[in-house]
């Protein structure tokens, strides 16, 4: 079997098991657009992150920072709305196999995708603060040396 046949057979044995499949890509992104709704609607540490982010950006223009860092925080910030998204398909996905009962396995897993995000939010903090930090504080310092 080549390839792309193979390919072709492993996309419809996954189409016959979804309960629904994305026909058009118009489809494929509002089923995207649902995720990313649902995530801001439920949960709390997604909305925290959004709020972070739009702050991040709001400073970063209002202190004229150069176009490469505003996108090196556009980045940092997608990575971490993104890894809050994973999270959250993960604890779905846990919750959908064992339930509301305990089982060591869905707490490692659990706890490992929120490791996961603590890991980016902070790598993410710390990008953000190296690029907005000193253009604050040099502002800072100006209006504190004029009073
Ligand atoms: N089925 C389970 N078995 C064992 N431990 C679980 C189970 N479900 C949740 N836990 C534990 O409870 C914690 C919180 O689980 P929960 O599903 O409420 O995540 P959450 O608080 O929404 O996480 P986050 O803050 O990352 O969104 C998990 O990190 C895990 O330690």
């Amino acid at each position: 079997m080549t390839g792309r046949a193979s390919t072709q057979s492993i996309d419809k044995a996954a189409s016959r098991r979804s309960w629904r499949i994305a026909e058009t890509l118009s489809k494929s992104f509002s089923y995207a657009s649902a995720g990313v709704i649902y995530a801001t609607a439920t949960q709390r540490n997604f909305r925290i992150h959004l709020g972070m982010g739009t702050l991040a950006f709001v400073l970063g223009a209002m202190l004229h920072v150069s176009l490469l860092e505003m996108a090196v925080i556009g980045l940092a910030v997608a990575l971490v709305l993104a890894f809050e998204l994973i999270n959250t398909a993960l604890e779905a996905t846990v919750d959908l196999i064992v339930g509301e009962q305990y089982h060591r396995l869905a707490e490692i897993a659990k706890d490992c995708a929120a490791g996961a995000v603590l890991v980016v939010s902070f790598a993410s903090l710390v990008v953000a603060t190296c690029i907005l930090l000193p253009p604050l504080w040099h502002l800072l310092a100006a209006k504190l040396l004029l009073v």
